[in-house]
């Protein structure tokens, strides 16, 4: 079987392909020939012998394609030009191939394995779709060595003899936990944290000076986050003081950690960091917190789930820091996008500000401050603007590698009359850094920031009708949260906590730079490396200093979230 595992971030090689072998062998040997008798020196033998060497193995051992198979691209440099594109620029080496023309869905030849990469919106959508294409063998492969699991709990996992699997009940778990009313008392925990978090801040004219805007919103978000998560009585991310720093030092490095051969040399940090986060979530577990009514649905269902499979405290605890990592990994660097981008435009700010005033209620005064209710279920109405800057933060931080492997031979097809035969065993990716910048879909510059792509044809003063077909791509193209199955479940909990907080920023504070001047620094993305979605600022966010503070009119005022 051809197989190549890359997603979400390592490359697992089996089985073969030959090629041509005599006419490979004849036209490497003339080549050997003319180098030797031109009298090229030693070292440019060698140089150009290697390069003969792999163009033979490139032809004996490239992976045969069927034609009815999505068309082999082949790289640029024999054999490993793929291999090394892609260990280079990560994601970005597809948005390379792309720009190549490369045709919308291909087989990439990989050593002597291959994948299929898909980029095209319709081809994308069929193979989300499909009952034969699964992401349940990644979740697998990758558990172990992002969370370090010993073999007893990897048993576990790979069990199906009772009809089903710790995989698939934990999806159900996941989708239930995070759906419905689930959806809106863990929202509005969050939102209850967050509340509490700005209305703690000071009343004073100077406000509050932050150093670094991306930690200060990262810090208010985790504290939020893993109190809803986890509930006020217990939170284990209140027991040491460096779980956060723990956490994202964690996040940061999972893309190397699950492909490093030996991770306790080349990421000592981060495995001591891992082990203190699994160690205080474990103690959790082990005193039956997840039994506590006041939690999270989802942490209460995933754990439910996990008991019920045999795992013991301890190993439910090393594999729910994942929980907590899923739900924030993404969701608090999209504010930061969202937050900075509208930040360089004081006509947005301005803009988002009036859609919000007309939201908002006053409710009953609280120790004589004014308490004013945002009600966040309206925003998605309510607040067009502000919705498109979300959803445009969502697209430009956004390079998720969409993975499933084809689990049994089977078509996937573009609805125009175009279908290719994808085979057993081989992987399938979907690069969100390409779709997002598909130039025939999205606004013009696609790298830039254009809440323009998600204001519909009449917010934008054009007719409907002639934008049908565009608007219907764009859909199709925005692939920031996976789909089919495995369909993000926490998307409408990232959007309620972002919009939330971004509204109550730009009504209730003045956010400037420190040094003076009237844009705040706009920081660089990482570039999204294989395993992560959402981009990272680089430099972890260093030299964005901000000064926070109360609006004038706004100083002596209780914030509320209604979900
Ligand atoms: C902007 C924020 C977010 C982005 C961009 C994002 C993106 C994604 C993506 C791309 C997937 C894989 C989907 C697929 O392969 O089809 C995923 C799955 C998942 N996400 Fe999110 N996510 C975000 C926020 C959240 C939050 C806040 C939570 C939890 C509170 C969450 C929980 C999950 C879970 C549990 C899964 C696995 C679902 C499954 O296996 O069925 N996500 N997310």
């Amino acid at each position: 079987m051809d197989s190549i595992v890359l997603a979400p971030s390592h490359a697992v090689i089996a089985g073969s392909g030959l090629g041509n072998k005599a006419d490979a062998a004849s036209i490497a040997g003339g080549v050997l020939e003319t180098m030797m008798t031109t009298g090229a020196g030693k070292i440019s033998t060698i140089v150009l012998a290697s390069i003969v060497a792999l163009f033979l193995l490139d032809q004996f051992f490239t992976a045969k394609v069927d034609p009815q198979e999505p068309p082999l691209l082949k790289p640029r440099f024999p054999l490993i030009g793929h291999l090394v594109g892609m260990m280079l620029g990560q994601q970005s080496y597809f948005q390379k191939l792309h720009k190549r023309n490369s045709p919308p869905i291909y087989t990439l030849p990989v050593l002597n394995g291959k994948i299929y990469i898909a980029t095209s919106p319709p081809l994308i959508q069929s193979a989300l779709r499909g009952k034969d294409l699964s992401f349940d063998p990644f979740v697998v492969d990758f558990a172990q060595k992002l969370l370090g699991l010993d073999e007893a709990t990897m048993a576990i996992i790979r069990d199906e003899s009772k009809g089903t699997t710790t995989n698939a009940d934990m999806t159900k778990a996941i989708h239930g936990g995070l759906s419905g009313g689930n959806l809106l008392r863990t929202n509005r925990a969050v939102l209850e944290d967050v509340a509490a978090q700005l209305n703690a801040f000071p009343l004073g004219n100077d406000g509050l000076e932050i150093p670094d805007f991306w930690i200060w919103l990262r810090n208010l978000l985790s504290a939020a986050t893993t109190k809803a998560l986890y509930g006020k009585k217990a939170n284990p991310f209140d027991t040491i003081p460096t779980m956060f720093d723990d956490l994202w030092q964690f996040d940061t490095h999972t893309p190397t950690l699950m492909i490093s051969p030996f991770p306790w040399l080349t990421h000592p940090k981060t495995l001591q960091a891992r082990a203190r986060l699994q160690a205080a979530v474990v103690d959790w577990y082990t005193a039956g917190n997840d039994k506590d009514p006041d939690i999270a649905a989802i942490a209460a269902y995933r754990a439910e789930t996990l008991r019920r499979h045999g795992f013991s405290a301890r190993q439910i605890g090393q594999i729910e820091i994942s929980l907590a990592l899923v739900s924030m990994q993404n969701a608090i660097p999209t504010l930061l996008w969202l937050v900075l981008n509208v930040y360089q435009r004081p006509g947005w700010v301005e803009r988002i500000r009036l859609e919000i005033l007309d939201t908002l209620q006053e409710a009953k005064p609280v120790n004589g401050m004014r308490q004013v209710q945002i009600y966040v279920s309206s925003l998605e109405e309510k607040a067009p603007f502000l919705l498109a800057c979300y959803k445009e933060a969502v697209r430009i931080g956004n390079a998720q590698l969409g993975t499933r492997r084809v689990m049994q031979d089977t078509y996937i097809s573009d609805g125009k009359g175009n279908r290719y035969l994808v085979k057993k065993g081989i992987d399938m990716l979907m690069p969100c850094g390409v779709m997002h910048r598909l130039d025939n879909v999205w606004e013009s510059d696609t790298d830039s920031f254009n809440p323009n792509n998600f204001l519909s044809p009449e917010q934008k003063g054009l007719d409907p009708q002639t934008q049908s077909e565009r608007e219907k791509l764009r859909k199709a193209s925005y692939i920031p949260f996976g789909g089919g199955k495995h369909y993000c479940p926490g998307r409408k909990f990232a959007m309620y906590e972002i919009m939330a907080l971004m509204a109550t920023l730009v009504v209730g504070f003045h956010v400037s730079p420190l040094g003076g001047g009237e844009e705040i620094q706009m920081l660089e993305m990482m570039g999204v490396r294989f395993g992560e979605a959402v981009a990272k600022p680089k430099r972890n966010g260093e030299g964005c200093p901000v000064r926070l503070k109360r609006k004038e009119g706004w100083e002596a005022v209780r914030w509320r979230f209604v979900c």
